[in-house]
């Protein structure tokens, strides 16, 4: 766990950048630290591995305040994950993965057979570990940038924007890959975004910063949106809040109807199949020039991408498809209203029975 204990940084020339924060980030999880800009978010993140150093207070890790420890050790001991990656130009990919390892004195082979490891273990091919930056996506810098946080295998990790600087489809992907991996690993993550959405999303618990380094609320995602202590953390979490109540509520109760049935009544259009099933695109009154699917869901995936899937389509229906990637469903926007409206009711019912007690 990581602890703060009323700690407060001032900077030269008076600016308070964090404001008596005492904030607990549990072990395992992945804290989310979210506000508008300039509220502090970053220098709270850069406290915990003191390349900034609190002005007052206690940072520890597990018990032990991080200002006793030697800095260059515990910044080794602390992943770290930046905005553009900050990979080391002149270096081979598998070379900048394998920094720390190489630091703490891991021969240089076995760093590197673990740095190329890791590198598909984040989901790149191995055939890029001995190109430079440069020669690589944003998406896939970013990729790199994880690899190498986790290369020394360190219980905790700090992440300051790491997905901001990608298009939003490349974003989507990292931050499913990150929590896959997050599953797997169970690190103690404090993550910094000036995005609710993806605080929502990516957080166990998520902190609102506001103006002057204050720490507005810390909860769980449905906490905030449930419960916000206060109108500018109702404001905060409120743009888009019913929608984004969506992505608590999973697909697998959604009535789908069979594949081959459906042909949107409006506008004749029609899903067509690969031979093995797999959705190709849609076809508009008969033609065969397929309009693509903004993607597909499975049961698993949330209200909250199946109604976006459905918006986007041009048959205002999202396609469901198996482990195979074979379409088995086929659910419109009507459907997924009167499901809602089943929720509500349902959710309704509740209060009403609650009420009476
Ligand atoms: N080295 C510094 N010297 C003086 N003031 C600083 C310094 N670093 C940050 N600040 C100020 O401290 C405040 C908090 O900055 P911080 O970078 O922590 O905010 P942030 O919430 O991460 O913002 P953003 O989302 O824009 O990155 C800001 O007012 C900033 O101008």
């Amino acid at each position: 766990m990581i602890t703060f204990d009323e700690v407060t940084k001032t900077f030269p020339g008076g600016s308070v950048a964090v404001d008596n924060l005492s904030l607990e980030l549990p072990t395992g999880q992945i804290t989310v630290f979210v506000g508008p800009s300039g509220c502090g978010k970053t220098t709270s993140l850069r406290m915990i591995n003191r390349t900034i150093e609190p002005t007052s207070g206690v940072i520890s890790i597990d018990g032990e305040d991080v200002s006793k420890q030697d800095a260059a050790l515990l910044r080794r001991k602390i992943g770290y994950v930046i905005q553009n990656a900050g990979l080391f130009p002149h270096r081979t990919i598998v070379d900048n993965i394998a920094t720390v390892p190489l630091l703490n004195g891991v021969n240089k082979k076995q760093a590197r057979e673990q740095a190329a490891e890791l590198l598909t273990r984040v989901g790149l091919d191995s055939s890029l570990a001995h190109r430079y930056p440069a020669q690589l996506s944003g998406g896939q810098q970013q990729r790199v940038g994880v690899a190498r946080a986790l290369a020394a295998d360190p219980p905790v990790m700090l992440m300051d924007e790491p997905f901001s600087a990608v298009d939003p489809i490349v974003r989507d992907g990292l931050q499913k890959e990150f929590l896959r991996l997050q599953a797997e690993l169970g690190k103690t993550i404090a993550f910094v975004t000036h995005d609710i959405d993806e605080a929502i999303k990516l957080g166990d618990n998520v902190a609102i910063f506001r103006e002057g380094g204050h720490l507005a609320q810390l909860g769980s995602p449905q906490d905030l949106l449930d419960n916000p202590a206060d109108d500018f953390v109702a404001d905060f979490v409120g743009r888009d809040r019913g929608f984004r109540g969506l992505s608590f509520l999973t697909a697998a109760e959604l009535e789908v109807e069979p594949v081959t049935a459906y042909v949107d009544r409006l506008d004749a259009v029609r899903l067509v199949l690969d031979d093995d099933g797999r959705p190709r695109g849609w076809s508009v009154d008969g033609s065969e020039r397929l309009r693509p699917l903004p993607g597909t869901f499975t049961g698993t995936d949330t209200l909250r991408l199946v109604t976006d899937l459905a918006i986007t389509s041009p048959a205002g229906a999202a396609v469901r498809v198996d482990r195979d990637g074979v379409a088995d469903g086929i659910v419109a926007h009507e459907a997924i209203a009167r499901h809602l409206t089943g929720l509500r009711h349902v959710g309704n019912e509740r209060d009403r029975s609650q009420a009476a007690r």
